[in-house]
């Protein structure tokens, strides 16, 4: 029987050869700091294509330059980046691979020059800056920023843009009670909390009409703070705005001590998969093919996402076909040796 794991997955006229999913994850190595695709980009998520990894989301990549959580980011706030990015997914792509991006502000955990800004004055931790209050301009100007990278990613020929809404960074400071303490429209209630992430969703559709993913931290392992209860709802709420898939991190809104075990988010996963009837995505300590196929054969997700696997072993799509007694094809350049 083929694993489900190489089996395809269609999301709107986007079909992935695998369930393998390169998770977002920064290099910060961005020697000239501004933004741009260098070499090092191209080998390191080319490397991966070349693996046969189905979909590789590139990292966090700033819409605005404050909003990067580093200042060696890969960014889309300008034109300027079009070009570079243009060639990465060109790149990738010509080894059977789809591409994605996580559109990403830092908000109150960028440690980039001058002013940061989050939902309400308050410093991520003890070492951290203190943010500015955004004034209704300045979410404005996000939300925006929000709309220009999507644009952007679609001319740079992304097939999947995933909107970070995870992890601590600008739309979970909004999200979460323990980091939004707003008086405003945008703050209180859970509705006015979500209505940020609403309307960079809103303006991120007027101009990409492909396959979208958000990534939340479904949990803020806080009393006070978001739960996976809270999570459901939203993710219901979201698929009616048209977003396809839910990718089911946690965490990081607030120091907190996370305990992490194999797999220990797929439970998240489980819940808004189920209780929003929306695909999602698992990830954390998911590092075997075994292990990726049972979340699968168990209906627990739709897509696995790997990051330091991915990191450790590019070619993890063949490991894992050899783990479960089964073959992939190589990239066309690997025919007689792969
Ligand atoms: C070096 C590194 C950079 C990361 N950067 C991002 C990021 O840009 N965006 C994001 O949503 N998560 C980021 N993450 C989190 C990963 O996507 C992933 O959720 C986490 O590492 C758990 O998966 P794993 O156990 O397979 O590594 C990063 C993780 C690592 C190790």
């Amino acid at each position: 029987m083929q694993a489900k794991l190489f089996s395809t997955y269609s999301i709107k006229d986007l079909t992935l050869k695998n369930r393998i999913v390169m998770a977002p994850m920064c290099m910060y190595s961005s020697e000239n700091e501004d933004g741009k695709v260098e070499d090092f980009h191209i080998t390191h998520y080319v490397s991966r294509a070349v693996g046969q990894v189905g979909l590789i989301i590139q990292e966090a990549t700033a819409v605005t330059p404050q909003g990067r959580i580093s200042s060696k980011d890969l960014g889309i706030w300008s034109d300027d980046h079009i070009e570079g990015l243009s060639r990465l997914t060109k790149q990738i792509k010509s080894y059977g691979s789809k591409t994605g991006i996580q559109l990403a502000h830092a908000g109150r955990k960028a440690t980039v020059e001058g002013e940061i800004l989050a939902p309400s004055a308050i410093p991520f931790d003890e070492n951290m800056k203190t943010p500015k209050e955004m004034t209704r301009e300045d979410i404005h100007d996000v939300i925006e920023a929000f709309k220009q990278g999507a644009l952007r990613a679609k001319k740079a020929g992304f097939d999947v843009v995933e909107i970070h809404a995870a992890h601590g960074y600008l739309i979970n400071e909004f999200l979460s009670p323990l980091s939004n303490k707003r008086t405003d429209p945008y703050g209180g209630s859970a509705e006015n909390r979500y209505r940020f992430l609403r309307e960079v969703i809103e303006a991120v559709k007027e101009v990409w009409n492909g396959p979208l993913f958000v990534r939340v931290s479904a949990s803020d392992y806080h009393p006070d703070g978001m739960t996976p209860e809270d999570y459901v709802t939203l993710s219901r709420w979201m698929k009616e705005q048209g977003v396809d898939l839910i990718d089911v991190s946690s965490g990081a809104v607030v120091p907190a001590r996370i305990h992490a075990y194999p797999g220990y988010q797929v439970p998240f996963a489980e819940a808004i998969k189920h209780g929003a009837d929306i695909p999602t995505g698992a990830v954390g300590l998911i590092t075997t093919g075994i292990q990726a196929e049972e979340i699968l054969q168990n209906n627990r997700a739709d897509l696995i996402f790997l990051a330091r696997e991915l990191l450790r072993d590019p070619y993890f799509p063949k490991t894992a076909a050899k783990e479960l007694g089964t073959a992939i094809e190589p990239p066309k350049q690997y025919d007689r040796g792969w």
